[in-house]
């Protein structure tokens, strides 16, 4: 099977903060594989480069050396991203708007209209649990609730694939967890999902397979299950470890 997402000895450095600095490596050699119908969970620590090649993806930041495709196609082209929905770490929306005109904003973005634009609408509103605060503005929502209208955004497209850079992040129990039920949702319609996340419970739930990077290189990626065995130990525990956090203290 061919891969959704792929990367081939990605390198990404940014220009030095001053002259005379080396510039600043954030990703290192990094290839990655995702498979259609995957939901993928990129994890590590805080300035591992997740964001970073998310950026790649999306075509805000060019790689320095290497290549990345999304369904077999170079992300130098645009024509890559034409079957993606992404859902950024912060969302600044307007705040005046309802979660129904966002989506119908970001639906004209994509040129739908008419009654196939209403009935996704109403489709993901259902989907993300906000059909009966659909016309309240967005000022009057909690974090939660935000984080779902950016999931219905990203979801506006009908994409195949999902890029989330951490859609949990800041949410409580019961925020996350909805999250992760979208998520599971999603994937039994047969979408891709590939997110970030420093949450390892959640992801150790959703996630089928999963990469560990650490100061822009890949450590580890596998199956949560095999990880979790192999290690004897669950995925906090593994995440720890290999990011070089001393055994004993993630035992
Ligand atoms: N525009 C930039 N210019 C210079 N350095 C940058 C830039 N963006 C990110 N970096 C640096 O690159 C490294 C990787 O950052 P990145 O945001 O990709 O990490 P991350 O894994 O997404 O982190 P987090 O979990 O905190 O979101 C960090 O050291 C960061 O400081």
């Amino acid at each position: 099977m061919e891969p959704i997402l792929k990367t081939e000895h990605l390198r990404v450095e940014y220009p030095p903060a001053r002259r005379g600095e080396p510039p600043k490596v954030a990703v290192k050699d990094l290839s990655l594989r995702v498979y259609p119908g995957e939901v993928f969970g990129f994890l590590g620590p805080n300035g591992a480069g997740k964001t970073t090649t998310m950026n790649v993806l999306l075509g805000f930041v060019r790689p320095t050396g290497g290549e990345a495709y999304l369904f077999g196609v170079n992300v130098k082209d645009p024509i890559a991203r034409q079957r993606i929905g992404y859902l950024p770490e912060l969302t600044y929306y307007y705040r005046f708007l309802t979660a129904e005109e966002i989506l119908r904003f970001y639906g004209r973005l994509f040129g739908l209209g008419g009654a196939e634009l209403d009935r996704r609408i109403d489709r993901l509103l259902k989907l993300v649990e906000l059909e009966s605060a659909r016309h309240r503005p967005l000022k009057h929502y909690s974090k939660g609730m935000q984080q779902r209208v950016g999931l219905a955004q990203a979801l506006i497209n009908d994409p195949d694939l999902l890029i989330l850079d951490e859609p949990t992040s800041g949410l409580d129990p019961l925020g996350r967890m909805k999250v992760r039920e979208i998520i599971q949702r999603l994937k039994n319609e047969g979408k891709t999902v590939f997110f970030s996340s420093h949450e390892l419970g959640e992801v150790e739930t959703v996630c089928d397979r999963v990469a560990i990077v650490h100061q822009g290189e890949l450590k580890v990626e596998g199956r949560v299950e095999d990880l979790v065995r192999s290690h004897q130990a669950n995925l906090e525990q593994v995440f720890l470890r290999i990011i070089g956090y001393p055994t004993s203290l993630a035992a």
